[in-house]
């Protein structure tokens, strides 16, 4: 049995490709009514209503359930996931974080968060370019499977591939939460400068720029470089910064167009600009395209004010 926590976009699709290959998968749900109204109409209403849940797909409220078994799967927002997992007391089988994003208040990454909220417990992430709507439907898909210990992430490797969802593994955990938090930054930024009309070419320019600041804080953290060269970095780079379906790149379109964004909508890169602002003026790390994301979000800088800001800054080698 593979158990799923969080019953949101990225959890329900994990839940219905991993159930599709026929093994028994448990996803957990918070909310009572949501939970009720999944199982009886064998889909996810809220966030996938055209992906039909599989016969092995059962739906529960019962945490404890979900903590033993081949994985745990946790599919929360990175800024509730300690919470979140607080709730799981006793923990017998590999916890894999299905989220991307720095911890505001404490600057971890997903697994040093699992490993913080729960000591002694086994961990892994999973991450790279993948929709929840075309996971849910089958469509062919890539990720990068990340777990310290080489003979656990094989396991895991093994046990979450399916004919649709192909894992590749790699045991520099770093570079694949590094990779997956900051590209979500990159995206809102992408989105500003599209939103902003300032169209493809300067699009191109701030993907790379913002590839540059992930390899800088890579190397400074201890990412290997063909991590953030893989689906987990700069797959999902791609991904994120050219695909309207992405929330990060349309609360980027939104600030560069100066409308308003639902606050409901979980946006990773938002809180994760932050958290690596913070790190990187702490650390005297020249991370201008987050700092400008971060200033963005907060509203004490203006689109035009900030690529004035960037386009004017000392000029340097590539
Ligand atoms: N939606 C997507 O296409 C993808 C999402 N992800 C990542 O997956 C993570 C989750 O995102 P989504 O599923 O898209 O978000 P979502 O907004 O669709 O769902 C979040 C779910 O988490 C639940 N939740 C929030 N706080 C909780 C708590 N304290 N305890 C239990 N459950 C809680 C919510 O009730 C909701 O069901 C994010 O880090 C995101 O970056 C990764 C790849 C694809
Ligand atoms: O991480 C994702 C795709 O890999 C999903 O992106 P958004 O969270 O921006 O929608």
């Amino acid at each position: 049995m593979i158990g799923i926590m969080g019953a949101g976009a990225f959890g329900t699709a994990l839940a219905i490709a991993l159930a599709k290959t026929g093994q028994p998968v448990t996803l957990w749900c918070r909310n009572a009514d949501q939970a009720q109204d999944m199982a009886k109409l064998r889909f996810n209403r809220a966030y996938l209503p055209d992906a039909p849940f599989p016969e092995t797909l059962e739906i529960t409220q019962d945490i404890h359930r979900i903590t033993s078994g081949t994985a745990l799967l946790v599919a929360v927002p990175l800024q509730s996931m300690r919470s979140a997992v607080a709730q799981l007391g006793r923990v017998d089988t590999p916890l894999v974080a299905c989220c991307k994003g720095i911890e505001l208040t404490t600057g971890l990454g997903p697994i040093r968060v699992l490993e913080d909220a729960l000591p002694g417990i086994t961990t892994a992430i999973l991450t790279g370019p993948s929709f929840a709507a075309d996971i849910a439907i089958g469509r062919p898909t890539a990720l990068t499977l990340a777990c310290a210990d080489a003979t656990t992430g094989a396991a895991l490797q093994s046990a979450l591939t399916t004919p649709t969802l192909r894992l590749y593994r790699t045991t520099d955990t770093i570079g694949a939460e590094l990779g997956g938090a900051l590209k979500n930054v990159m995206a809102i930024a992408c989105g500003a400068v599209i939103g902003a009309g300032l169209g493809d070419s300067a699009r191109a320019a701030t993907m790379t720029r913002g590839f540059a600041e992930m390899q800088r804080i890579g190397t400074i953290f201890g990412a290997r470089t063909d991590t953030l060269a893989g689906l987990s970095g700069l797959g999902d780079l791609a991904l994120t910064c050219t695909s309207d379906l992405s929330r990060n790149y349309q609360l980027g379109l939104s600030l560069g167009r100066e409308e308003i964004f639902d606050p409901k909508i979980t946006v990773e890169g938002a809180a994760t600009a932050k958290a690596m602002s913070t790190i990187a003026r702490q650390r005297g790390i020249d991370l201008p395209i987050t700092e400008t994301v971060t200033r963005l979000v907060e509203g004490s800088t203006t689109i035009k004010d900030a690529i004035e800001t960037l386009m004017t800054r000392p000029l340097k080698e590539e």
